[in-house]
């Protein structure tokens, strides 16, 4: 029986006291913070300005958790209590990074927060580290000489995760990353082009008060410079989906065709099965499977919104697909499977504290298993997608090498479809982007063919 999750009350009205709310979830319940954010604004109609405030000192103090730390470190004596801490970090974020507010206002409501949740004597404390620190000021990273260790801590990452980067990168690129991973997503959709043109999709954003522009990428994709997409009526029509735009590339990449018999391996919520539908131009099918059956509902809702009925849905763990479908019965198949996602950590930064480096042999496996049912799915000249939202090399390059080792029957093929910047970073069929590239999440696509 599935343990039924305890509900958190978080909003009370006061901005400070719900980040930290959600803070703390994150860290004892290892609630998602990007999920739990998104349940507190809904559940709680939280206002606009209120919004972005919260959504601000939730993922910036959690992104500068380590850096937070070294920040705090000269002040705090012994041990204190995780609240307190969290309390002090997330003060110490609005002093650091946020210019906007007044740093006596920071300390009260930082005072308040622990007069409630604790005694007068912890207030004291934290008005007292508080008040040090804006005497005093925080201590310099030029202090620490190695300089993994200094980057690290200023971008807030694991040591682990920067050697990892720079064994596989070199310090350049790794650097830009770790940077672009603490900068805030923008707001990317993609227009339904069975339903509207890119320009109309501008138009009916704009009579909803949302400025959209098209992306200088991907043709479909459009960045929103303010509002909400998942609140216009634009998106309840099914003209838009939400999603960033290193998630459109595999959709493009095996060019579904019209009438072709598609497999989307892995698939909820169903981002790329629409996509893939969309530019099916609805003709055709897709079977869309995943380990989850409880996920399969949002493809179904997501396919119902975009007016998409070429979708079939399954509970299939990918691992077994063979045992129940039919072999060499599928033109081109999609497996976008599950990986550490380290190409989304500014989304879910979470994911930089949790991730083991165990994870990636563990997920690499996976991966080859999937592949290996996908194989067999597929008819001989059919395509295969392989795609992830991370940069480890284990689970992408190292994935596809094993793969092609043990199946001489597939081939890497040049990715077309793309636009050229795209088409120029590729390198043998394989392509990885950072999200340093163009804003958007880091991601990993390799295009193979079956010999006939
Ligand atoms: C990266 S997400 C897929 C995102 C999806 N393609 C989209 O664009 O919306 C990976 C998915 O793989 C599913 N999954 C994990 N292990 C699986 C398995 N063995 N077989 C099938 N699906 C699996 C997860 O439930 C998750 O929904």
């Amino acid at each position: 029986m599935r343990k039924k999750k305890k509900s958190i009350h978080i909003w009370d009205g006061n901005v400070r006291d719900a980040a930290l709310s959600i803070l703390l979830a994150v860290d004892k319940n290892q609630a998602y913070s990007n999920l739990l954010l998104n349940q507190t604004i809904n559940k709680y109609h939280i206002e606009a300005k209120d919004r972005a405030l919260l959504t601000e000192l939730t993922y910036g103090t959690l992104q500068y958790k380590y850096a937070l730390d070294y920040y705090l470190e000269p002040y705090i004596r012994g041990k204190i209590e995780q609240w307190i801490r969290w309390l002090l970090r997330l003060s110490v974020y609005q002093m650091v990074y946020l210019s906007k507010i007044p740093e006596h206002a920071i300390v009260h409501e930082a005072v308040e927060i622990a007069k409630r949740r604790g005694h007068k004597g912890i207030a004291s404390m934290v008005n007292g580290i508080l008040r040090s620190i804006t005497r005093m000021g925080i201590p310099s990273l030029e202090k620490i000489k190695d300089p993994i260790e200094r980057i690290a801590i200023e971008t807030s990452h694991p040591r682990w995760i920067v050697e990892m980067f720079v064994d596989s990168y070199g310090l350049e690129k790794t650097v830009a990353m770790l940077k672009e991973n603490n900068i805030p997503p923008k707001q990317t959709v993609r227009v339904n082009t069975l339903k509207a043109t890119v320009g109309e999709a501008i138009e009916l954003l704009a009579q909803e008060d949302i400025q959209a522009e098209q992306s200088k990428v991907i043709p479909q994709c459009l960045n929103l410079l303010n509002g909400q997409a998942a609140r216009t009526e634009t998106f309840r029509q099914g003209i838009i989906t939400i999603q960033d735009e290193s998630s459109m590339m595999p959709a493009i990449v095996l060019n579904p065709k019209p009438g072709e018999r598609v497999l989307d391996m892995c698939a909820a919520p169903g981002g790329k099965t629409t996509h893939m539908a969309e530019i099916m131009k609805n003709e055709g099918s897709i079977l869309a499977t995943d380990i989850h059956p409880h996920k399969l509902d949002l493809i179904e809702e997501n396919c119902a919104r975009l007016g998409i009925n070429i979708v079939e849905t399954a509970p299939i763990d990918g691992r077994k697909a063979v045992e129940l479908l039919q072999p060499e019965s599928f033109d081109a198949i999609l497996v976008d499977a599950p990986c550490s996602g380290l190409g989304v950590m500014r989304r879910k930064p979470d994911i930089k504290y949790t991730k083991r480096e165990e994870d990636f042999d563990r997920l690499h496996e996976i991966q080859l298993e999937l592949l290996d049912n996908a194989e067999k799915l597929l008819k001989p000249g059919g395509r295969l997608v392989y795609s992830t939202c991370t940069v480890s090399k284990k689970e992408n390059e190292g994935t596809v090498e094993a793969f092609l080792a043990s199946h001489p029957e597939m081939k890497l093929v040049p990715i077309n479809h793309l636009p050229k910047q795209l088409l120029e970073a590729q390198h043998e069929g394989m392509l990885q982007v950072f999200p340093q590239d163009f804003g958007s999440d880091g991601f990993f696509v390799a295009a193979f063919e079956k010999v006939k």
